[in-house]
């Protein structure tokens, strides 16, 4: 399945609900701008969001006579695309770099990590991950899986060790290999979420510290959590300051509105998107494709 399909699929559930408005009546008046507020709410945007694009769109309607449902869609993507942030400088492709990866257990991080492995290595860019995740034995089994399926070594320490110290010694590695890529995997559950948050933060702090390459800390967000990741989010970009994120799930039962609350709320950018299991299944995010597949064009 390409890109397009995943995430037409994934984004099934808001694309039939912007339709429905659209063949009500096939009229554009009160009603369908009403409707069309509640439906980008119901969505997971946000009503700030919600309302904003609604009033542009009424505005831009009025303006350029758009009456017809395949113009004021496509109007529509475009206006939702424009929310989302631009990326100064891609962590993946410009080189070396280091990207940390954080985010709650389950969101799709060592998946993400072994994606991108997988993808350096058929590039040709010499990568090293790090497996901070030292509270679980069995998250530095499953990221050793994902090393070896992607060709990338993976240095980690033993379970209970401080992952402040792994981050040191992969950086270090990483140095003396010339590296061009690193890739630290964290821990997605501590005792409490202020336990969790204070070690992340110590050990981004080292991370920045240590490395010569710009460090970038991505949160790992899966959609189909809806509006609770958005106080996730916000709780991790309160205490680590982050650079961007990659949201996972969106081949799955996400209503894909949360993704553009939280890039657009928090002003970060998206730097990839998950839309499957597999080592292929991510996908450079682009805001107008994910916006037409999130509204849907005609015929889709
Ligand atoms: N459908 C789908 N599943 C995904 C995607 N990304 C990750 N997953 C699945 O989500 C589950 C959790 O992924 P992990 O990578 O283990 O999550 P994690 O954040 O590392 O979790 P912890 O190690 O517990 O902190 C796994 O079953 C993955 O296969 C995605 O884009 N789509």
């Amino acid at each position: 399945m390409g890109l397009m399909d995943s995430l037409k699929k994934g984004l099934k559930r808001s694309r039939e609900a912007i339709n429905e408005i659209f063949y009500m009546g096939g009229e554009v008046d009160e009603d369908f701008w009403e409707d069309l507020e509640d439906t980008l709410v119901m969505g997971d945007m946000g009503a700030e969001v919600a309302l904003s694009v609604t009033d542009d769109l009424r505005e831009q309607a009025a303006r350029e006579n758009l009456v017809r449902a395949d113009q004021l869609k496509d109007a529509l993507a475009r206006r939702l695309a424009a929310e989302f942030p631009a990326a100064a400088r891609d962590p993946f492709e410009d080189l070396p770099s280091c990207v940390v990866f954080v985010g709650i257990n389950g969101a799709g991080k060592t998946t993400t990590v072994g994606k991108l492995a997988g993808r350096a290595r058929d590039a040709g860019t010499s990568c090293l991950i790090g497996g901070a995740d030292t509270f679980r034995a069995a998250a530095i089994e499953q990221l050793e899986v994902w090393g070896r399926r992607a060709g990338v070594d993976v240095i980690t320490r033993e379970r209970g060790a401080d992952p402040a110290s792994v981050c040191y010694d992969v950086v270090e590695e990483a140095e003396r290999r010339g590296s061009e890529l690193v890739l630290v995997d964290t821990a997605g559950r501590l005792h409490t979420s202020a336990d969790l948050m204070r070690e992340l933060a110590k050990l981004v702090g080292v991370t920045r510290k240590r490395s010569a390459a710009p460090v970038s800390v991505v949160l790992v967000i899966d959609a189909t959590t809806g509006q609770n990741g958005l106080a996730q989010a916000r709780e991790f970009n309160d205490a680590l300051d982050l650079d961007g994120l990659i949201v996972t799930k969106l081949d799955g039962t996400a209503r894909g509105g949360i993704a553009l609350a939280i890039s657009s709320q928090l002003g970060l950018p998206i730097y990839r998107i998950g839309v499957g299991e597999s080592l292929d299944d991510l996908q450079i995010f682009d805001a107008l494709d994910f916006c037409r597949a999130l509204v849907g064009e005609e015929g889709m």
